[in-house]
């Protein structure tokens, strides 16, 4: 089964005016893993999509998905997949790949129906695209692997690069995920923002009850939202996207816009945030 969801893109001045409900019906992102499920947020941001497919032990294609108006859903568009779950395969072009929890799957523009099986929670992340780029899947050890931040500012924290141009090639696909130590809390600090690319976050390896304090907004017009376990935020390019948790987390960002230049960011320290 499909759903599909589109999120159009809200203007800084229209965020400012909303109350939470209203900010979590625009930037949460959530109820996207159902066993037996394919369900994606299409978003107006760079026409970025997001979304979780969950075989649950049967076996879930992703075809045509009609938003795009094209015979396959990757026929103008690349895909990168994170497995946040069990074991688990993707198959797509005769090649089946077999996917560990924190492996990442790239597909190129044109590979066709995809299928999930097995026991993975498949996190979905797709760009339109210009031209094909091999399908790669990408281990850990394959990552380049980036250690930021400190135990006194509670930020200490190692960054995995996948899809990234130090790893491989993608068209607008950037993506990798962030794994806070244990006892630091706060992720992406100081706060950036990068006008050129939408991002977008999955929070995942959460305790149930556990939250993540989500920062969004313009840097001098914050807003939060409380997010939970495999609940992700769209980031509008206004917008900074940090956060802390309320116990230990994991968070896979993924990256659409104008270059795949990771460290293109426009920071703010926290003395200029409001
Ligand atoms: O543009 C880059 C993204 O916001 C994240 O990769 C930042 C991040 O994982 C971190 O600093 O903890
Ligand atoms: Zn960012």
């Amino acid at each position: 089964m499909l759903h599909v969801e589109t999120r159009h893109a809200i203007h800084p001045e229209h965020a400012k005016a909303m109350d939470t409900a209203a900010l979590r019906t625009s930037f949460l992102a959530s109820d996207m893993f159902r066993d037996g499920e394919i369900r994606l947020i299409y978003t107006h941001y760079d026409r970025f999509v997001m979304g979780g497919a969950v075989p649950a032990g049967g076996e879930l294609v992703l075809d045509q998905v009609a938003e795009t108006k094209t015979p396959n859903f990757l026929d103008r568009r690349e895909l990168g997949v994170v497995n946040i779950g069990g074991t688990g395969t993707v198959s797509a072009g005769g090649e089946t790949f077999t996917l560990e929890r924190g492996d990442v799957l790239y597909l190129g523009m044109g590979a066709g129906p995809v299928s999930f099986a097995g026991d993975g929670r498949f996190y979905l992340t797709s760009a339109p695209a210009h031209r094909t780029c091999p399908n790669r899947l990408i281990r850990l050890a394959d990552s380049k692997e980036v250690k930021l931040g400190a135990t006194e500012t509670s930020n200490k924290r190692t960054i995995n690069q996948f899809i990234h141009p130090l790893v491989m090639d993608s068209c607008q696909l950037i993506l990798g995920y962030t794994t806070l130590e244990d006892g630091s809390v706060w992720n992406t600090i100081p706060s950036h923002i990068h006008d050129r690319r939408m991002e977008a976050y999955l929070y995942f390896g959460m305790e149930p009850q556990s939250r993540v304090l989500h920062l969004m907004g313009e840097p001098q017009e914050t807003r939060h939202l409380f997010i939970g376990n495999e609940e992700g935020a769209i980031s509008p390019p206004w917008s900074v996207h940090s956060g802390a948790g309320i116990g230990s987390y994991t968070f896979i960002w993924a990256m659409a816009g104008d270059n795949v230049d990771y460290t293109d960011m426009d920071f703010i320290q926290p003395e200029d945030l409001r």
